[in-house]
């Protein structure tokens, strides 16, 4: 195999480029660290079963799924998120356009309602429809990671999401994301997990070619170390990976990644993780004399093409997220490869 065709480094020392905006994702929670929270049972909702938290921000429970091949949707499941203090449940629909928050969730954060920029109207199963003439700004966390979502204010009760939601004909939910994974390690180092999953572990003997392309990895970047694989298969446009870091303990404080494409091209997004508190923000951003939270140096996108090799070092996990988003036009198989180190 030939090196890699085009090096991008990511980390403390590099000049990132200025790249496309960052677009919304589906986030993959870690579920071993989502808390328990019993302090919200006024807010339970014993439709969904829930007997903690309450529903809160539903994704397009409403719309129409889009037109695929397969009727089924490849992800859709709930999980818990905080919104200010209170834990809240919500629904993660992969064919949704639309955040939504209900009424009732509104009321109780005490969050604002203002008029919505574009109103519209939602239709019923019969000929009525609901107008949508509101929107407000859901302050949102998950782990980590806080923003502040813009969901339009729809009445949404347990007939609504159970009529509206295509998950009834689910068969294959999965929280890992629509994309085939593979993970190979040397002997002993096997114990990866993530996003609450623990793979099975391939052998770097069973892959020939991928012990080879390791080598041209190594070859490439002298003085690095890989002894373990993540290897992602995005089938169509329709699969993606959802922001994350790779800040796995396993892998140490500052961990290296190469990262290496082959197929149709993709978008390689990262975003910076907002600071921990407002203040210790404001504090970074007047200290450091940066721009505010969100300005364009937070996020960059760069193109993976065919034989590119990407690597992140330093602390590009600790600080940064990325994903790869759906695009409709790759409409041809991408796998990359993930080379990392889990130190002995
Ligand atoms: O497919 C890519 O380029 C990124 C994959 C990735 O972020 C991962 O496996 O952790
Ligand atoms: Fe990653």
């Amino acid at each position: 195999m030939k090196s890699p065709n085009k090096v991008l480094y990511l980390g403390e020392q590099q000049n990132m480029l200025e790249g496309d905006n960052v677009d919304e994702q589906v986030y993959e929670p870690n579920l071993d660290d989502v808390q328990d929270s019993d302090n919200d049972c006024a807010y339970e909702d014993h439709h969904v079963g829930c007997i903690r938290s309450t529903l809160g921000v539903i994704r397009c429970a409403l719309t129409q799924p889009k037109e695929t091949d397969d009727l089924r949707r490849s992800t859709i499941f709930h999980t818990y998120i905080k919104c200010g203090t209170k834990d809240c449940k919500v629904i993660i629909d992969s064919g949704s356009c639309i955040n939504a928050v209900s009424i009732s969730i509104v009321s109780r954060l005490g969050l604002k309602p203002t008029p919505h920029p574009n109103p519209y109207k939602v239709s019923w199963v019969d000929t009525s429809s609901i107008a949508i003439n509101e929107r407000c700004l859901v302050p949102i966390q998950f782990l980590s990671y806080e923003d502040d979502v813009w969901c339009d204010i729809v009445p949404m009760d347990m007939g609504h999401i159970i009529l509206g939601c295509p998950s009834l004909f689910e068969r294959d939910m999965t929280i890992f994301g629509p994309r085939d994974t593979c993970y190979v390690a040397s002997e002993g180092f096997t114990e990866l997990k993530y996003s609450g999953y623990q793979p099975h572990a391939y052998s770097w003997d069973d892959y020939p070619v991928l012990k080879d392309i390791l080598k041209a990895v190594h070859e490439a970047l002298p003085g690095s170390k890989f002894n373990s694989l993540l290897l992602n298969r995005y089938k169509s446009g329709s699969d993606y990976v959802a922001w994350h870091s790779d800040d796995e303990k396993l892998y140490g404080p500052t961990p290296e990644i190469a990262s290496v494409s082959f197929g149709c091209e993709r978008e390689f997004l990262l975003r910076k993780k907002p600071a921990k508190t407002p203040q210790a923000a404001r504090g970074a951003e007047k200290s450091a004399g940066k721009r505010p939270k969100g300005s364009p140096s937070d996020q960059h996108g760069f193109v993976l093409r065919h034989g590119s090799l990407l690597v992140m070092r330093g602390y590009t996990q600790r600080d940064w997220v990325h994903s790869i988003p759906k695009r409709v036009k790759a409409n041809s198989v991408r796998i990359n490869l993930t080379f990392r180190l889990v130190p002995t």
